[in-house]
């Protein structure tokens, strides 16, 4: 295997995202769960997603991971690895992007990394460094409310700055339209400065293409779906990749129960939650039960029984601000989220022991405590549900899963994954 391009992302959902884009922009993708076991048997591909679940872990841990990460995917020819983020840059002062970031650069050697978040197509846009989702700035948007990772600066170089040690300088999009050759000018400059990472601004998706362009000449960047789309156009149109139709992951319908299960407490998926208690029975869970000790998970279990034989059920942890707030007022922001992500595990694989062969997760976080509990090595993707959210083909045992980014899909995104989850 040579791979064209290797990426190491911080969490699956993120993961899922881009390999979706990937795929659809012509690159034949697989999407592996941590470093691949030399025993997993993986088509021929033109890239490979590593899934980590390392964006809200201790830095160092996320720094090692991700470094091993890196071993294995250079060592399989891949000569541009790209570090995906979320597209709202999700992480603290303490890290992990900018550890880790600042980690691969020195095992690489590159002299400037790009760095973006931006994914115009799902309302993610850099000017002057700020990043916007939709139309309010980062620090005025939900993401203020992460339960992990709240974000209260949307100022990207002042962001980066505090959690690196490289200094951090800004392409801005006034320089980003004169074309490729201008950005490869200040980043020269840059480099001759001593600056080794730089926020590149884009507002259009035609500004990933210059992105794509000139990161492809590098051995690193960072940033989320949109630089991977860049790159990914960047590869076909300078011929280093054959364009292959997307489809290693359509395939026969698995049957079996549906469940989906939320642990994202984004603004989009409590709408989705809302939205669904139209159509299918929907659980909501103690979540003071959970972190008192009570086994909420055999009580989700016992209710969802006789319900999935009927048809899909949600379960879901999922609660307002306020309430994320009060759970963690009393018992901690680390442990009631992972307390939360293990009961949603628990329910998870004793939902795939009675029956269940489809599973639609949403939040990332959520996503790596159910995928590592039922052991899954890797993906191939299927058909895209909403922009950044595919469906997935596990490599191993006959399921599909979508991996639902907390902010990610439309109103009634758990109708239009089960269309699609045959
Ligand atoms: N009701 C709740 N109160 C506090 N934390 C919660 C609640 N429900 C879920 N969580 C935790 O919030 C975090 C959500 O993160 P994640 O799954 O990545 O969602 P997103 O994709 O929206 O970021 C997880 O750690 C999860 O366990
Ligand atoms: O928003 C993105 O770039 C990715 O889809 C992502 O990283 C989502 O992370 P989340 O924790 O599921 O929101």
């Amino acid at each position: 295997m040579t791979l064209a391009l290797g990426c190491i992302a911080d969490d699956y959902t993120g993961a899922s995202d881009l390999a979706n884009t990937l795929t659809r922009a012509g690159l034949r993708t697989v999407q592996t769960i941590g470093v691949p076991t030399d025993d997993l048997k993986l088509p021929e591909v033109d890239a490979v997603v590593v899934s980590l679940k390392s964006r809200s872990i201790e830095a160092s841990l996320a720094v090692s991971r991700s470094r091993a990460a890196e071993t294995w995917l250079r060592g399989r020819g891949a000569s541009h690895v790209l570090f995906k983020i979320c597209s709202t840059f999700d992480s603290t002062d303490a890290g992990n992007i900018g550890p880790v970031m600042d980690a691969l650069r020195a095992d690489c050697g590159e002299a400037v990394v790009l760095v973006t978040p931006a994914f115009p197509e799902t309302g993610r846009t850099v000017y002057q460094g700020n990043l916007f989702v939709g139309a309010v700035p980062l620090n005025e948007s939900p993401l203020k409310d992460h339960p992990l990772n709240p974000m209260h600066d949307s100022n990207l170089v002042r962001v980066l700055a505090r959690q690196s040690k490289t200094q951090v300088g800004l392409v801005d999009l006034a320089t980003l339209t004169r074309g490729a050759e201008a950005v490869r000018s200040l980043l020269a400059e840059f480099s001759g400065k001593g600056i080794g990472a730089a926020i590149i601004d884009a507002v259009f998706d035609r500004d990933l293409e210059t992105i794509g362009l000139v990161a492809a000449e590098h051995r690193l960047s960072v940033g989320a779906s949109g630089i991977g789309l860049g790159l990914a156009r960047a590869l076909v149109s300078t011929g280093k990749v054959k364009s292959a139709a997307a489809g290693s992951g359509q395939g026969a319908a698995v049957g079996g129960q549906v469940a989906c299960l939320a642990g994202s407490c984004s603004q989009a998926t409590l709408q989705q939650i809302a939205n669904a208690e139209r159509v299918m029975p929907v659980l909501h869970l103690d979540t003071e039960r959970i972190l008192t000790g009570a086994n909420e998970a055999q009580r989700a279990l016992d209710w969802a029984g006789p319900r999935l034989a009927q048809g899909p059920v949600l379960i879901a942890s999922s609660a307002t601000p306020a309430d994320v707030a009060a759970l963690q007022a009393r018992h901690g922001r680390d442990a009631a989220g992972h307390a939360i992500e293990q009961t949603m595990a628990d329910i998870a694989e004793n939902l795939v022991k009675s029956g269940a062969r489809r599973l639609i997760v949403a939040g990332g976080e959520t996503s790596g405590a159910v995928v590592d509990r039922l052991k899954i090595p890797g993906f191939l993707v299927g058909a895209e549900i909403a922009a950044g959210v595919p469906v997935l083909r596990a490599v191993a045992g006959e399921m599909l899963l979508a991996l639902k980014s907390g902010n990610f899909g439309g109103p009634e995104f758990f109708s239009d994954a089960m269309r699609l989850m045959r």
